[in-house]
């Protein structure tokens, strides 16, 4: 060092200033006239002097690059600088170790040249090039796709640099690689997460891709289209890369795409609300609620309230943002069940149905009935009811309306109302109807709209259930079936349903039986004698038709429906036990007590009061008062019920039709004189009585007594001598032989033209009619005379 300087006398420099760069940087150069009179390139030449043999040829030989460059490099300097005091010069920054701003710490590959030469770096590996800095700087590199490389990273040529100058520029690269790999390292890591979130999609892709591609395109000709529009072989086919590889590799940012138009991938939809009871705690001190009476036996473990809140303390609301749990704890709201979900009443799978059930959904006449039955046989009534008053309790059609009072339905040609009109209920049940038969049968929605359907009960045979609620006298569901004649009734009794222990006849209107054995579910109704529903019937255009309506108290869904048969058994014998099990039940399935039997109340007696004394004023010509009871219309209208069912025992109904057909035509004969008044007949006498078994069952005893007994005939007043009118005023000018149009009657005989015409009402007021003698009659009078010749 100390050579170095007395060798260079002029300028003065310590070479041992280039060791450190402060020692360098304190350098002052003497004398600025000097200093201006020297160029700047020689000072810089000066300043730097070779460091060994090869240093001194190659200064000589870059010379001249050196000094433009550096000549630059001063010219840049602030001239204010310059002028304000001595130049002095910063070796660490010369050098290129010491960087005067971030913006220099790449220096460039020239700079670097220049100053220390091209043999500043030698050709060995980099000082770190082994590091893992070095290796993510290498990865990042590559990753980024650059054009250059890290082994020719700018700079990083200082193979044939000195040992020294190597270990100076090793440092100051291993920063550059240094801060280069951290930045790489951040950029690799987010990189990395998005790779990790890329293949985690990626498989998804791919799992939906090959499924998409099992069904939709053979594999062959799918084709799979990248962002760049290169066309790639399906990712099928693509052989997944080692992890390695894929670190590397995959900092691709496009990511390559199966399809151009995803699938949009079905995505599960999750309710927003559940539900819950929708009862506050308070809804027990609700005195229609009853409370749980059972306390917890010591066996069973009580049910835990504790997660419950406190009911007797007033709630309060809780800040946080509550479980979802709980916030549906805290929510009400009211709610219907869709009745697929809850549909108590389905008809179990197994459970017995009923056999031999020919279903009629409409009324239809058969037999002699048709031509019997009168077609509307009265005339439609007109409704003369006003639309409801906005905001009044009273129904358009209420308990004023005329054609509710007489049983008559409204429609659209008696009654103006339309939606507004309450009194159409089989048009409801029509519509219910309707919506039920488009529906699957084996849905709750048919069944909510059949609103019925039978059950098998333990000792009553089949019944009949309610699928759901029904509000009180609402129809639930009609009674149809055939219309028949009563010999048909009795004929089908005595031949077609011999064998069958329930009969579904019911009396109907106009003297015709309503034959639901082919009929509607209704049939299965079983009697109560504390029945919740009654069978009415009503007009509809002018056609009598029969339903089940709800009582007075409605119906509640799982109910079983019953109404009162009042059932008339025709015989003793055919009574039936009831087992309806109410508190007020009869016993049997016998009618209902009779009113006549029942005390006269306080109100009826005034009513029969008032009637006497009307009739007493008429009947002295007064005019009675025209007094409009207001409460009349506000009387409960009393419905309309079946007359009960008919209950036909053929071989006793038979035998007693038989035994009065006898008991007649002998007193007949009797009359005539052909019997003798004092004939003896062998009659038969059916009693039946009830007694107990000792389980306290009911039994019905039949005892059958015959004994003969005389038939006499009723004492006959003396006939009077009878006008006969034209016929004997005839006989009593003419008496010669009757002519053939004397109206057939010879004798006390009227003849088939007699009969006719009296059939046809010809005969005048007054003439005698003869009854026919019959067959039996002369048969029975024959063997009568026989016996008596005999004795
Ligand atoms: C119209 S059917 C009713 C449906 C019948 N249970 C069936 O299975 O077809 C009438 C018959 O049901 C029976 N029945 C109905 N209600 C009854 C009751 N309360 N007690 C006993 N039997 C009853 C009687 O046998 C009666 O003749």
């Amino acid at each position: 060092m100390a050579k170095q300087r007395k060798s260079l006398p002029v300028p003065r420099l310590s070479s041992g200033s280039t060791s450190s760069s402060s020692a360098a940087s304190n350098i002052e150069v003497g004398g600025s006239a000097r200093e201006g009179s020297l160029s700047s390139a020689a000072l810089a030449l000066m300043s730097t002097p070779p460091t060994s043999v090869s240093d001194h040829v190659g200064s000589a030989v870059d010379k001249e690059e050196t000094t433009t460059t550096e000549s630059a490099d001063l010219t840049r300097r602030s001239s204010s600088r310059r002028k304000s005091g001595p130049a002095s010069y910063n070796l660490g920054i010369l050098s290129g170790v010491r960087r005067t701003s971030a913006g220099r710490e790449m220096a460039s590959k020239e700079s670097v040249r220049n100053f220390s030469g091209d043999t500043l770096v030698e050709d060995a590996p980099g000082p770190s090039s082994n590091t893992p800095n070095r290796q993510l700087l290498n990865d990042g590199v590559k990753a980024l796709n650059m054009d250059w490389e890290m082994d020719n990273l700018p700079g990083d040529n200082a193979s044939d640099l000195p040992d020294r100058k190597k270990r100076r520029h090793r440092s100051s690269m291993d920063m550059l690689i240094e801060t280069t790999g951290r930045a790489l390292g951040r950029v690799k890591s987010v990189l990395g997460k998005r790779e990790r979130e890329t293949s985690e999609t990626d498989k998804t892709e791919r799992r939906q891709s090959r499924r998409l591609l099992a069904i939709e395109a053979p594999k062959d000709t799918k084709e799979e289209v990248q962002q760049d529009d290169s066309v790639v072989e399906p990712r099928e086919r693509v052989e997944r890369p080692s992890k390695l590889a894929r670190l590397s590799s995959s900092f691709s940012i496009t990511m390559p795409q199966v399809f151009s138009t995803k699938p949009k991938k079905p995505t599960k939809r999750y309710e927003t609300q559940g539900l819950y009871a929708g009862q506050t705690l308070t809804s027990y001190d609700d005195q229609s609620i009853p409370k749980p009476s059972r306390k917890p036996t010591g066996k069973a473990r009580p049910l835990s309230t504790s997660f419950l809140p406190d009911a007797t303390q007033p709630q309060k609301r809780n800040s946080l943002v509550a479980l979802p749990m709980f916030s549906y704890l805290e929510r009400e709201r009211p709610f219907t069940i869709p009745y697929d979900v809850f549909a108590p009443v389905h008809h179990q799978r197994g459970e017995e149905k009923p056999k031999d059930w020919g279903k009629v959904h409409k009324n239809r006449l058969v037999g002699d009935a048709i031509h019997y039955w009168k077609k509307p046989y009265f005339e439609r009534s007109l409704c003369i009811c006003t639309p409801p008053v906005p905001g009044s309790s009273e129904p358009g059609c209420g308990e004023h309306c005329l054609n509710r009072a007489m049983d008559y339905e409204c429609d659209s040609n008696n009654c103006g109302l339309g939606d507004l009109c309450t009194n159409r209920d089989f048009a409801g049940l029509a519509v219910r109807m309707e919506r039920a038969n488009k529906a699957d049968k084996k849905s709750a929605y048919y069944l909510f709209n059949a609103g019925v359907e039978v059950i098998k009960t333990p000792d009553r045979g089949f019944g009949v259930r309610a699928c759901r609620s029904y509000e009180p006298n609402e129809i639930i569901t009609e009674y149809t079936g055939e219309i028949i004649t009563p010999n048909e009734a009795g004929r089908r009794i005595r031949e077609d349903y011999k064998d069958k222990a329930d009969y579904y006849q019911m009396e109907f209107d106009q003297g015709m039986i309503l034959d639901a054995t082919k009929g509607s579910i209704a049939r299965f109704v079983n009697h109560s004698c504390e029945p919740n529903c009654k069978m009415l019937k009503r007009f509809v255009g002018g056609q009598p038709r029969m339903a089940l309506f709800a009582g007075d108290r409605g119906i509640l869904t799982g109910e079983e429906l019953t109404y009162d048969y009042n059932f008339d058994p025709y015989s003793v014998k055919n009574v039936q036990e009831c087992r309806c099990g109410a508190t007020n039940c009869r016993g049997v399935l016998g009618p209902r007590p009779k009113d006549a039997n029942k005390p006269v109340t306080k109100k009826e007696k005034e009513g029969m009061a008032a009637g006497m004394k009307r009739k007493v004023g008429e009947f002295f010509g007064a005019t009675p008062a025209v007094e409009v009871d207001k409460d009349l219309f506000k009387k409960r209208k009393v419905p309309q019920m079946s007359k009960g069912w008919v209950y036909v025992d053929e071989t006793m109904e038979k035998a007693r039709i038989e035994e009065a057909r006898k008991d007649k035509e002998i007193a007949r004969l009797q009359k005539e004189g052909i019997l003798p008044a004092d004939l003896e007949v062998k009659k038969t006498t059916t009693t039946t009585t009830m007694t107990k078994d000792k389980n306290g069952a009911r039994r019905f005893v039949q005892k059958v007594t015959t004994r003969m007994t005389g038939h006499k005939p009723k004492a006959t007043p003396e006939k009077k001598p009878q006008k006969l009118g034209r016929l004997s005023s005839i006989k009593k000018k003419d008496r010669g032989t009757p002519r053939a149009d004397d109206a057939g009657v010879i004798g006390s005989r009227v003849t088939k033209p007699a009969r006719r015409s009296m059939d046809n009402k010809s005969i005048p007021k007054g003439s005698m009619k003869v009854r026919p003698v019959t067959k039996d009659a002369v048969k029975m009078a024959r063997t009568m005379r026989a016996v008596k010749s005999d004795d």
